[in-house]
């Protein structure tokens, strides 16, 4: 366990960050999918869609984690096309490598260890992107903004899922309940309380829907519109260079 109190710091440093995300990857798949009741794979078919990724096209997913939306984004590009899918947890990028090799798809994917606020990829590489609950994790979100940016293609269009705080009182309340009642006390059996406890004050700090588009226009982004999903608990940030 790492010496930071993730949960009641401002802001953990990327240290404590990629740390904590490398210790929770052999039980990350399983809780997302039973905390979220199946529902972050609707969410990442979402933001796979409106990244508008296409056969053919050389795609890249940030903060890709175990690999999730890469996964949807290779079988939407097809044969012809490439998924490079970036994180700074090597734990994690190991399991997405697996996952790639499992269906056969090695072919289709780079798998780069690297931070997502200086990306090792020349300007105007990337015909789409897609990053999920990325951005939020970030120490410096207009960089990553300002690099998601500059390797796409002119034209090209990122989708950014991520946590939001809902505007309506009754579901900011539903929101914080289900992560301090049900989330923390879940992660608790794994021994990751610290970890999963660091969400809630995560999710509250991040710029809201209309922030985040301003950011997005700030990073150089030539359009940019945040669509609140799910009853605002969640927000997918469109954002064409
Ligand atoms: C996709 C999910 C989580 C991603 C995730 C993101 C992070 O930043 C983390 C940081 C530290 C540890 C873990 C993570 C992490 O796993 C799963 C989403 C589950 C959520 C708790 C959302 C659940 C929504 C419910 C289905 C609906 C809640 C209803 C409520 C009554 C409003
Ligand atoms: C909550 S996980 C999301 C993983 C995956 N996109 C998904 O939706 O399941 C956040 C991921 O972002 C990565 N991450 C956070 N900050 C990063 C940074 N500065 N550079 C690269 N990866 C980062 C973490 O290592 C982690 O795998």
């Amino acid at each position: 366990m790492s010496s930071t109190n993730l949960s009641t710091v401002s802001q953990p440093d990327a240290e404590a960050i990629r740390a904590l995300f490398n210790r929770i990857a052999p039980v990350y798949d399983t809780l997302n999918q039973s905390l979220s009741l199946g529902l972050h794979r609707v969410w990442k078919q979402m933001a796979q869609r409106w990244s508008n990724a296409q056969p053919g096209m050389t795609c890249l997913d940030l903060c890709c984690g175990s690999g999730d939306l890469a996964l949807l984004l290779a079988r939407q590009v097809g044969e012809t096309g490439h998924v490079v899918g970036v994180d700074f947890a090597a734990a994690q990028l190991a399991i997405a490598a697996q996952r790639a090799a499992e269906r056969g798809w090695q072919a289709r994917f780079d798998w780069v260890e690297a931070d997502a606020q200086a990306l090792p990829f020349v300007d105007a590489s990337f015909d789409a992107a897609t990053m999920a609950y990325g951005l939020r994790n970030l120490t410096d979100i207009p960089q990553g903004l300002a690099q998601l940016r500059r390797v796409l293609k002119p034209g090209a269009t990122a989708a950014v899922l991520d946590f939001h705080w809902p505007s309506q009182p009754v579901m900011q309340q539903l929101q914080q309940w289900y992560l301090g009642r049900i989330v923390v006390p879940t992660a608790e059996r794994y021994g990751l309380t610290a970890e999963y406890a660091y969400i809630g004050p995560s999710v509250e700090r991040f710029p809201l829907g209309p922030e985040q588009v301003c950011l997005a226009q700030q990073a150089g982004f030539s359009q940019a519109v945040h669509y609140p999903i799910a009853g605002g608990i969640m927000g997918i940030l469109v954002a064409t260079r």
